[in-house]
């Protein structure tokens, strides 16, 4: 059966967040790692959701890699694509946001492309096309300390105007709140006018229904998990879709094995979420300076730490680090090299983690999770239950070897007792 919706992620854990969305509104989701190689048998889906690494790379190769992606989801059929961004906009202004978008917009044949990250469930609202996180405008809420993309304007017009090749419009709240018809019809003026991109306003579900209606009339949307809610309820309405429940408690099920959660994310909530786990379980707090300047040391202590206390119960091993000292690893090593090598420190920690045992894994931090999924060479993952907003279970598919069950937590995401909670979700008291 051909795909409806073709969905192309940025990160791995905003991939598993639109994938969440689908799946909780009804839609069949399969979420792959990567661009599927033309041999794995996937199972029926509507929507299709790829997952890329490609939020913080050089925006050709972002390009590249998501047009690869396109074409994949287009040979299955797909009538609708969605770029999946973070409800933050994530980007500099060297992109990838703009590039990505530009490129999907000419490949697609799409005059003018929809942009909304709203996600109203997680506190993240647009108006005048102004990004909210929570109560407060984008460039004052912890993004402004990203280690990776800080984000410090949060006129979203401006930002995407800053790294995109045409010019970007505004369709406003008023519009929005008048219905899918008044969004088609600004947006058909807006294009007319020269615009390519349309920052679009939302602030409760029921905007980004109007946005879904009228998007999904266009070959091609940007957003994050508010937009595919609102792409879900409308395919589902038109009928593109037919609404399934999802066997969400099957997910986990049968899938013993160790326990841990791998942390690379600085954000304030995953500092938090640390720092409660702390009472819970036993925690390590790696080296940042040493995962740059000897990993393999750092990590092979932290397994031997690891292997010691699994058979006890879940363990957390985590990276992360407060502001300051983000800060002062950054201006050692500089900013993407600290990165990187870190990711490479927690990816080689997953590694050795589930070949000492773990089949039950929670990952905290978009590019963190990006690096060890890779690592695990995990191909694609079915769609369980919701642990928190934007955060569902996941069981391991297409892979030789028995089942894994993980958990993809973008760093802004859950609550304070996120871990044991979704630790408890695959089955493992803390
Ligand atoms: N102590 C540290 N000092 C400097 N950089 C770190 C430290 N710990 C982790 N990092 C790096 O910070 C980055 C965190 O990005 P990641 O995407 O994993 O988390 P996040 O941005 O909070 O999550 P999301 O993208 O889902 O919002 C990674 O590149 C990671 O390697
Ligand atoms: O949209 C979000 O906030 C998340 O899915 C995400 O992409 C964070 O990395």
């Amino acid at each position: 059966m051909p795909l409806t919706l073709g969905v192309i992620a940025d990160d791995y854990t905003g991939a598993s967040d639109l994938a969440n969305t689908l799946s909780k509104e009804g839609v069949r989701t399969v979420q792959t790692i990567g661009v599927p190689d033309a041999a794995l048998a996937l199972p029926d889906a509507d929507a299709v959701v790829v997952s890329l690494k490609s939020r913080s790379i050089p925006a050709d190769e972002a390009v590249a890699v998501s047009l690869a992606a396109y074409e994949w989801l287009k040979s299955r059929g797909a009538s609708h694509i969605l770029f999946k961004v973070c409800s933050t906009f994530d980007s500099t202004d060297a992109g990838n946001i703009g590039p990505v978008t530009d490129a999907l917009r000419l490949a697609t044949g799409a005059a003018i492309v929809p942009v909304t990250p709203a996600f109203p469930e997680t506190g993240r609202t647009v108006y005048m096309g102004h990004l909210f996180v929570g109560d407060v405008p984008l460039n004052e809420s912890p993004l402004k300390d990203h280690p990776l993309n800080p984000m410090t304007d949060s006129d979203l017009k401006r930002v995407l105007a800053r790294q995109s090749a045409g010019r970007v419009g505004l369709v406003p709240l008023k519009d929005v709140a008048a219905g899918a018809d008044a969004v088609s019809a600004r947006l058909e003026h807006l294009a007319l006018d020269g615009r390519t991109a349309a920052i679009v306003d939302a602030v409760f579900d029921r905007d980004l229904e109007a946005v879904g209606v009228a998007a999904a009339a266009l070959p091609l949307s940007t957003g994050a998990s508010g937009l595919g809610l609102g792409l879900a309820r409308a395919l589902i309405a038109d009928g593109r879709v037919l609404r399934q429940a999802s066997d969400g408690a099957a997910l986990a099920a049968g899938i013993g094995g160790y326990a841990a959660v791998v942390a690379g994310s600085c954000s304030k909530a995953t500092l938090e979420q640390i720092a409660i786990a702390e009472g819970q379980m036993p925690v390590l707090r790696l080296s940042a300076e040493r995962l740059v300047t000897h990993p393999e040391a750092e990590v092979a202590a932290a397994l031997d730490w690891a292997k010691a206390r699994l058979a006890s119960g879940p363990v957390l091993i985590a990276a992360s680090g407060a502001p300051e000292q983000v800060a002062e690893v950054q201006a050692r090593f500089g900013r993407h090299a600290a990165g990187v090598a870190i990711e490479h420190g927690t990816a080689a920690i997953s590694e050795g983690l589930v070949a000492a045992g773990v089949r039950r894994l929670v990952l905290a931090g978009g590019e963190t999770s990006g690096a060890s999924v890779d690592r695990l060479k995990i191909p694609a993952f079915l769609v369980g239950p919701e642990i928190a907003p934007g955060v569902p279970l996941l069981r391991t598919e297409g892979q030789p070897g028995e089942p894994m069950v993980l958990a993809l937590k973008s760093g802004n995401f859950g609550g304070p007792d996120f871990f044991a909670k979704a630790l408890a979700m695959m089955g493992v008291a803390v």
